[in-house]
């Protein structure tokens, strides 16, 4: 498969979530295989969480030595530790809380009652990073990171015409008065999402649609912020039908 953008068609949510975890749960078993430590990017959506549901239902799951899969997040909304609206504690819900792995693989971003600012939760994400890095790189090597897509072209929590989707110095950003409610949020940067080896991106909804065929088509990243993410390796765009329905044809990767 060639790094560039391909798209995987599946008919429904249901089976484009069941696909995304067996491709997921082989792909980390090779990994782990090569290395002795992997890093998995997490996203808060609607088809990440339920992605994260079906790992956890999978009875491949407990096949994974999890004590050696780090996780992270593309970005956390700025609320109190334990709100159902952070991505963590949805994630932990999902899958985190039912496998088997130390607290120290799970790199939550801080919460707005931890004493930090908003601003200081950025530097502190930004600094766990670091703490992390592998090689020459002030980064862990993302072996797979999750995206979702807004219907604005949203992906973590860069928005369409604002400054943080340009950021080129700065792994994380705070971010406010964001689009998507809640209004402050922390989020990787672009040159941080696309400095991970895949880029899995889980797009499922006709409301998906229109920006899918966008960002496929060349739309400028200010603008459609997920066409301006691209792994190193590998980008695919995990889709169900009523998301693809506007991607051009010869874009759409052959059944497997
Ligand atoms: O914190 C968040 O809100 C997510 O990280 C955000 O980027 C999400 O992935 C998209 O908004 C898609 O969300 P849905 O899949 O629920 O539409």
């Amino acid at each position: 498969m060639s790094n560039e953008r391909r798209v995987l068609v599946h008919a429904d949510a249901e089976a484009l979530a069941a696909s995304i975890t067996a491709r997921f749960l082989t792909k980390i078993i090779d990994l782990l295989d090569e290395r002795e430590r992997i890093n998995v990017v997490l996203e808060g959506g609607r088809m990440g969480v339920r992605v994260l549901e079906t790992i956890n239902a999978s009875p491949a799951r407990d096949g994974v030595d999890w004590s050696r899969v780090h996780f992270w997040w593309c970005d956390e909304r700025w609320v109190p530790a334990g709100d159902d609206d952070r991505n963590d504690t949805k994630a932990r819900r999902a899958l985190l809380d039912h496998i088997d792995q130390p607290a120290d693989c799970v790199h939550a971003f801080a919460a707005s009652d931890e004493g930090l600012t908003l601003e200081e939760a950025a530097a502190a994400y930004s600094d766990e990073l670091a703490a992390h890095a592998e090689g020459d790189s002030s980064l862990p090597t993302f072996d797979i990171t999750f995206l979702g897509v807004g219907p604005d072209g949203h992906t973590a929590s860069l928005f369409p015409d604002r400054a943080e989707i340009s950021e080129r110095e700065a792994n994380v950003v705070a971010v406010l008065n964001a689009p998507k409610p809640p209004p402050e949020r922390l989020s990787l940067t672009r040159h941080v999402l696309n400095s991970s080896q895949r880029i899995w991106v889980e797009m499922s909804g006709a409301d998906k649609a229109s920006v899918l065929g966008l960002a496929l088509a060349g739309a400028a990243y200010t603008e459609v912020p997920i066409a301006g993410i691209k792994g190193r390796k590998r980008t695919v765009f995990f889709v169900d039908d009523a998301a693809a329905s506007e991607v051009p044809e010869h874009l759409i990767a052959p059944d497997y």
